[in-house]
């Protein structure tokens, strides 16, 4: 277990947030090769803070972050993202005057010499055959949920062996919620690249993530294997 842990994502003693405003405080969380871990908490609790500090969009003020068996804690998001963090933020963020192909190959920008020069891997039209239809239309044209399976496609381009999604399942309707998941738990099924996501769904919790952790003003109150979760553990941490 220690081996796989120092090649997966480590956090530890983590604090972090906006200039003088601390959010996060005391963070220690892991997240193993190959592993789904779910992040769970309210609105508001610090979770995207998290997934931003991950990434190297805010830097922590105390704390170590160690990916791949090296310490990250000071590495720029362009150092990370081309150790293998993929990061899926909140939200939809296609060019629409761009073709999906296009706004596809963007996904690149990151990659190293040899991953740009591969293009598109074939698995990614592979996990969506939506965007393979749809490869040479606008991205305007994608409905809203089919721009949230081509956020995922255009992180999943460079071959992250880390991918950070941040509520992937929100606000979109239940077919493509189910091509989401689908996606995921065949990442899962591959072993071959760790997710950490943000979901308040118990049913996804349950069902696709190995672990979970639920963080409540900053701090983590709560972890274990996702089949331990419960409706009760949930109401006491998760309702509003
Ligand atoms: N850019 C910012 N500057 C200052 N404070 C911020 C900034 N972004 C978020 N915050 C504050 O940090 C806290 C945590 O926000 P965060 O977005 O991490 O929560 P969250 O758990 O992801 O919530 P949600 O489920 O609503 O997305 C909130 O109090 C929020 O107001």
């Amino acid at each position: 277990m220690t081996e796989s842990v120092a090649e997966g994502l480590e956090l530890k003693d983590v604090e972090s947030g906006y200039g003088e405003s601390m959010i996060l405080r005391q963070v220690t969380l892991k997240v193993g090769p190959g592993q789904v871990v779910c992040l769970m908490g309210r609105n508001g609790v610090g979770k995207t803070t998290l997934m931003k500090t991950v990434m190297g969009l805010l830097k922590p003020r105390r704390g170590t972050i160690r990916y791949g068996g090296a310490d990250v804690t000071s590495c720029s998001p362009d150092r990370r993202a081309k150790a293998g963090i993929g990061y899926v933020p909140q939200g939809r963020d296609i060019f629409p005057q761009l073709t999906v192909e296009e706004n596809l190959l963007l996904g690149l920008e990151a990659a190293d010499a040899k991953l740009r020069k591969a293009g598109i891997p074939d698995f990614v039209y592979e996990q969506f055959p939506v965007l393979k239809e749809m490869r040479l239309r606008k991205g305007g044209d994608l409905s809203g949920g089919q721009q949230q399976q081509f956020s995922i496609a255009r992180a999943l381009v460079s071959r992250p062996r880390l991918l950070l999604l941040d509520e992937p399942l929100e606000g979109i309707q239940p077919s493509i919620v189910m091509e989401i998941e689908r996606v995921i738990g065949s990442i899962k099924a591959e072993r071959s690249m760790a997710v950490l996501l943000v979901e308040q769904s118990l049913t996804f919790a349950t069902g696709i993530a190995d672990y979970y952790y639920v963080l409540d003003k900053g701090t983590i109150v709560a972890e274990g294997g996702s089949s331990a979760l419960s409706e009760e553990q949930v109401r006491k941490h998760l309702a509003v």
